[in-house]
């Protein structure tokens, strides 16, 4: 089952069967690197005494077999390990992609797709490495502590408790150590954002501060912010460089007490330097477990945030009427070729236009934040196949009334109706399904170029996309892959000019076949004559869908039916006709 990220729960350090099983193989392997080295001690003494070499035989098997078991079983254990993680990651990045998509874009603030993005696949790694890093580490430790313990006790109970004790005490630096760890985290990542922050005004204002005299205090500002950062960085490494130095005076005293209690042991030469070796091989055992408080610190900031993020309500969500999607049937549906007959049932107002609808917005406002109006009050018409352009200047409101139009944000007052229906009684995914969107920042994938076609058109088949792809301008470009859509794009694949990117943007949305395409600055990147060529074959493959298209440049303006100048939110000068 998909295990999708709780936000009640912090998912730092879970244990599953397969960790555990990894676990007990790491145990194995630091285990038999503690028998490696005592039995080495008690061999080294006892060949010392130049005993027959066939007293010696049996020891130097175990040393032997000790000294391959440990690389096979920790080979074994990472295996292991690294399988659970990955297939862990790879669910928990499915269920988290899956709580991002309601957020987007509304929820998640004015950082870029991108940085979002990268910041989650960090954080949830670093979650998912917890499990590696900790837990399987921790359960090794328990094991081949507990196991020298009860093994020596064998040989001199006294000797046995100072290794539990020293197991005991072990696990308290441990635990402070993670304490302290979080603290200091939390003091360093604070220091570094302030220190970005400073750099970041300081540079913006570069300037004005220089016309003002204030370049000095800019210049002492961002001083004690690194003074700052120095120091909290310096804090956590004394915390680091004391845990692991505890760990050491732990390990040290412990081989004191054993060596003191071998002495008055009556054992044998070799037997008593068995005693001794034992805590200084249990205590290299148990040192990774403060490195490993560090992993746990990291993840549980990680996962705290992961957590602030997909605990967001979304900016969007269905009417009260309508029937969640998994319930509904899932038949393909495709406006523009009229196939699909309106579905009947409680679904709230189903949106099953026939052909391109007729988009329409009266006293409409919309707001990014509760409170705030960013859009509107405005009146808006898109006749079915009508092509409009949105300019106007930076904030102007282009982009929030795409995001009204794709349902991406809903109106804070007024109507927005397709065809006659009202939107917010609609379905979410009907209304979403007929719009496909084009941005200035078009996603390719690191897979095939079916794949990247497929992701807008699931059902279509080559005939389809090769016909989008060349509906879109890259016929040429297609005509000349020597593997034609097996072709690689992306991390490890072709490269593939910003033209190429944003006619496959392109070809996407004619591919999903949904009749109302909006495009956000798609020429942004390009030059003004390889935008012009493109903005004539978007229209031209466009067909009979309807375009509305945000623009900064006058590129394609006169290709348009119309154009609406946006300021302040609203439309300013009416609704102006281009001439065809
Ligand atoms: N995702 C968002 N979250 C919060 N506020 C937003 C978001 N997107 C836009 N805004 C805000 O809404 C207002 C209108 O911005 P919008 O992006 O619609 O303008 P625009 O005309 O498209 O600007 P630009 O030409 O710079 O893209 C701005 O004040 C902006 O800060």
């Amino acid at each position: 089952m998909m295990r999708h990220l709780d936000p009640t729960r912090l998912p730092t350090l879970h244990l599953s069967r397969g960790l555990v099983v990894a676990g007990l193989l790491g145990g194995v392997a630091t285990a038999s690197g503690i028998a490696l080295t005592t039995t080495s001690g008690w061999l080294i003494v006892r060949a010392d005494e130049q005993p027959q070499i066939m007293l010696l035989l049996t020891a130097i098997v175990a040393v032997r077999t000790f000294g391959l078991a440990r690389p096979v079983f920790r080979y074994w254990e990472r295996l292991r390990s690294h399988d659970v993680a990955l297939r862990d990651l790879a669910e928990r990045r499915t269920g988290t992609y899956a709580a991002l998509v309601p957020l987007t874009p509304a929820r998640l603030g004015a950082r870029g797709r991108t940085d979002v993005l990268t910041g989650v696949v960090d954080d949830l790694t670093d979650v998912v490495e917890a499990s590696v890093r900790v837990t399987v580490p921790a359960i090794a430790a328990l094991v081949a502590g507990v196991g020298a313990a009860a093994l020596t006790a064998l040989v001199d109970p006294r000797v046995g408790l100072v290794l539990a004790a020293m197991l005991l005490a072990t696990a308290v630096v441990a635990i402070l150590a993670d304490r302290l760890e979080s603290r200091s985290q939390a003091a360093v990542l604070a220091a570094r954002a302030e220190v970005a922050r400073v750099v970041q005004l300081t540079t913006e204002q570069a300037d004005e501060l220089r016309v003002i005299g204030g370049t000095g205090s800019a210049h002492d500002w961002l001083r004690a912010a690194h003074v700052r950062l120095r120091a909290s960085v310096a804090r956590q490494s004394r915390g680091r460089s004391l845990s692991a130095a505890a760990v050491l005076v732990i390990t040290g005293a412990s081989t004191l007490a054993c060596a003191a209690l071998a002495s008055t042991s009556g054992a044998d030469a070799p037997v008593r330097a068995l005693l001794v070796l034992a805590p200084v091989a249990t205590g290299e055992a148990l040192g990774v477990l403060t490195d490993a408080t560090r992993a746990l610190a990291r993840a549980r900031a990680c996962a705290r945030r992961l957590v602030e993020l997909l605990g967001r309500t979304p900016a969007v969500v269905d009417h009260p009427e309508v029937e969640p999607p998994s319930r509904r049937p899932r038949g393909a549906w495709d406006p523009l070729r009229r196939t699909a007959h309106a579905e009947r049932g409680t679904q709230g107002h189903p949106l099953r236009p026939h052909g391109t609808p007729r988009l329409e917005l009266r006293d409409l406002a919309a707001g990014w934040l509760p409170g705030r109006t960013d859009l509107g009050p405005l009146d808006l018409t898109i006749e079915p196949g009508e092509r409009v352009a949105i300019t106007g200047p930076n904030g102007s409101g282009k982009s929030t009334l795409l995001a009204v139009l794709a349902r991406h944000l809903d109106p804070t007052a007024g109507r927005y109706t397709v065809d006659d229906t009202d939107v917010t009684h609609a379905p979410l995914a009907d209304v979403r399904r007929l719009v496909a969107v084009v941005d200035d920042e078009p996603h390719v994938l690191a897979g095939t170029l079916r794949a990247n076609l497929a992701l807008a058109a699931p059902d279509a088949d080559d005939q389809v996309l090769v016909d989008s792809l060349r509906r879109a301008g890259l016929g040429t470009w297609l005509d000349g892959l020597e593997h034609g859509l097996d072709s690689r794009l992306g991390t490890g694949g072709l490269g593939i000019s910003g033209g190429e990117r944003t006619r496959l943007a392109i070809a996407r949305a004619i591919a999903s076949a949904r009749p109302v395409v909006l495009l956000d600055e798609p020429v942004a990147h390009l030059d003004h004559p390889t935008a012009e060529v493109v903005i004539a074959d978007l229209l031209q493959g466009a067909g009979e869908r309807s375009v509305i298209m945000v623009t900064h440049h006058h590129v394609g303006l006169d290709r348009m039916d119309r154009v609406v100048t946006m300021q302040e939110g609203v439309p300013s000068h009416g609704q102006e006709r281009v001439p065809g």
